[in-house]
């Protein structure tokens, strides 16, 4: 089992935003999910982990090492999908990986052509092998980001929002090819978008204004919220006085018409039907409490 202990990070740019505010979480194998808002430090967060930054106060052990005494003990075994990826040079996709399968110390020709070649079957860009990756597109590209992440063999694999900007098609692909990494290593998958943690992170965490405000399994977090969610659809004018007195977790349109969900531990009113409890209220409820509780 790997274990990624995260205590109490904390950071403040030189601008004087402090983008992680006393973090704290243990990682174990299997896929991780960090859900936040842009800007809730889930980058830093991420680039802290990866030993790209330090941070002012607090450590991030891995496996028991003290990573920023010892960055080597994850940059060995971590691969790592940043949010910018950088400029490609314009050699081949099969090419970049070999050599980036040199950076990361697989000295044999002949275990880097197996790897090279297998994920490039497991991404499905075998086809594409010849060509250079600056013509390939979006979603090619995170896939090849992935390619490149598991070369070596990783214990700890680091996605940063991998699926921003990709049209629905090469999201799922991209989420099913997240899916089939094994079991036996930590993935972290850092996000805004609810649905990509949704059915695959067994464990997650909610972050905000630099801090985790929520942790646990998502079926859990969801559980918490059983027969607190009412639903009602609304006009615009009914929704406007209604948002003094209701506890609104979001709102949104179906057939033009605007369908307010509420949170409330007994039913709000006589035409309000209680709602099956999702990620997404989990997500807006946890954001409102911190806010709440952050204001007091
Ligand atoms: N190098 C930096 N110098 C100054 N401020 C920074 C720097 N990097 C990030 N920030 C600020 O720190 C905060 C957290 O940013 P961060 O990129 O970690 O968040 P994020 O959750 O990953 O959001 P995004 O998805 O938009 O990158 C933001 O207010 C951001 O503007």
């Amino acid at each position: 089992m790997n274990t990624l202990k995260i205590e109490n990070l904390t950071k403040t740019y030189a601008n004087g935003v402090k983008a992680l505010d006393g973090v704290t979480l243990t990682i174990t194998n299997g896929m991780f999910g960090l859900l936040g808002a842009n800007g809730a430090g889930k980058s830093s967060l991420m680039r802290t982990i990866a030993t790209l930054q330090q941070p002012d106060q607090g450590m991030v052990s891995f496996n028991e090492h003290h990573i920023q005494q010892k960055p080597e003990e994850i940059r060995k075994w971590l691969g790592y999908l940043p949010q910018e990826f950088g400029v490609y040079p314009k050699v081949s996709a099969e090419k970049l990986l070999d050599h980036i399968g040199v950076l990361k110390g697989i000295s044999s020709k002949t275990e880097r052509k197996n790897q090279v070649e297998s994920l490039l079957q497991q991404t499905n860009l075998y086809t594409h092998r010849k060509k250079s990756v600056h013509t390939f597109s979006g979603g090619m590209r995170q896939r090849f980001g992935i390619a490149q992440a598991l070369l070596g063999a990783p214990k700890i694999i680091i996605v940063d929002e991998p699926t921003a900007g990709l049209d629905p098609e090469e999201r799922n692909r991209f989420l099913n090819l997240l899916s089939e990494i094994g079991e036996n290593v930590i993935v972290i998958l850092s996000t805004h978008i609810v649905e990509d943690v949704h059915g695959l992170c067994s464990k997650m965490a909610i972050m905000d204004s630099g801090r985790i405000i929520k942790a646990g399994e998502p079926a859990e977090l969801v559980a918490e919220l059983e027969g607190q969610v009412w639903i009602r659809v609304m006009d615009k004018a009914q929704l406007q006085s209604s948002r003094q007195c209701l506890n609104v977790i979001s709102t949104r349109l179906v057939s033009g018409k605007t369908q307010v969900r509420v949170r409330s531990s007994s039913a709000p009113g006589y035409d309000f039907e209680p709602g099956t409890p999702g990620l997404e209220d989990v997500y807006f409820t946890s954001i409102y409490d911190n806010k709440n509780f952050v204001n007091q």
